[in-house]
């Protein structure tokens, strides 16, 4: 596995107050968002809000990532944990909470399973970096609807999104120290991932001559991320990165994301604007749902690698 190629993603700031629908910033900057998901499928927001959350978030994640095994695994529903312990993979372990930005949501999900007489500091910090990622997260989905022509589909878009907040752990290496394998090469599937890592690096992106890149990210910004969903519905107009994480040397890896999902019921189907006459659609509708019970039966049976353009593909 080659580290050798180490990059900075294209670099977008969004950190101005300014920053406001209809001004010349904002356009200045969707045209960058339009051109880098285009190019691809991916970049690194500058967000210096997120700057003051580092520490408590990070601290948080510790301390959740902390409890002992047994407690984690009874009291977090499997769907929310998920850990892997293999032989020459890295500890990695990963928690989850549904519509975390619902009030309420990340304490009956997460902390107050965890500590049954509650968390507060901690869940509030979780919430305030929910609510943070999700700003932004709005506002780079307006951008990319907008570049197409399609802003009368924000709301619906918003409605039928399960934002779920998702924090992982990748541990010190078990035996050596070669660098491991954290999480496996894939596509995200979801609409849209923000990510925020501690000082650990080790995100890698394929790029387009098949090199790994090693992504080298800074501490006042998110990593975005196009999951296939969203380029579904937008009939194959962005493409999403291929990734996997490569951890090496023996500092933890914690990383904090928002992971847009398409909630189960509402079929992912591209709008008539962006379907021409000759190709059509290139994908046939499907609801997340289905296709995350079948994507679970097929890794069950033993597939490495499955992916939702294998199975929507006409
Ligand atoms: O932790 C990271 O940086 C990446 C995680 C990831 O790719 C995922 O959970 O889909
Ligand atoms: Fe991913």
């Amino acid at each position: 596995m080659s580290l050798e190629t180490q990059a900075r993603l294209q670099i977008i700031d969004f950190s101005k107050q300014s920053l406001k629908p209809g001004c010349p910033e904002w356009d200045l900057v969707k045209t960058q968002v339009r051109e880098a998901l285009e190019e691809h499928g991916c970049f690194e927001a500058l967000f210096d809000r997120v700057v003051e959350l580092r520490t408590p978030v990070f601290g948080a994640l510790e301390e959740l990532f902390d409890l002992p095994l047994q407690t984690k695994k009874l009291c977090v529903s499997e769907k929310h944990f998920r850990g892997y312990y293999g032989p020459t993979a890295r500890l990695h372990e990963s928690m989850s909470v549904d519509d975390a930005h619902v009030a309420g949501n990340i304490e009956q999900g997460l902390t107050n399973i965890l500590w049954p007489q509650g968390h507060m500091s901690l869940s509030k910090t979780l919430l305030s970096f929910t609510q943070l990622a999700l700003g932004l997260e709005k506002t780079i989905k307006r951008m990319i609807l907008e570049s197409f022509g399609l802003e009368k589909y924000t709301d619906e878009l918003i409605e039928s999104t399960n934002y779920q907040l998702r924090v992982l752990k990748y541990g010190r290496p078990q035996a050596s120290s070669e660098p491991a394998l954290g999480a496996h090469a894939h596509h995200d599937q979801n609409m849209m991932t923000l990510l925020h890592q501690n000082e650990v690096d080790g995100l890698e992106i394929r790029n387009k001559n098949g090199e790994w890149i090693n992504v080298k990210l800074s501490p006042n910004s998110f990593i975005v991320m196009i999951g296939q969903s969203f380029n579904v519905w937008l009939n194959g107009r962005l493409c999403s990165p291929y990734h996997r994480v490569v951890t090496k040397g023996d500092k933890v890896r914690y990383s904090a994301g928002l992971f847009a999902l398409p909630r189960g019921g509402f079929r992912v189907k591209a709008p008539e604007e962006l379907v021409d006459d000759e190709a059509g659609f290139l994908f046939k509708p499907f609801d997340y749902e289905e296709f995350s019970e079948f994507y679970s039966t097929q890794i069950a049976r033993g597939v490495v690698e499955y992916d939702l353009k294998a199975y929507c593909s006409v």
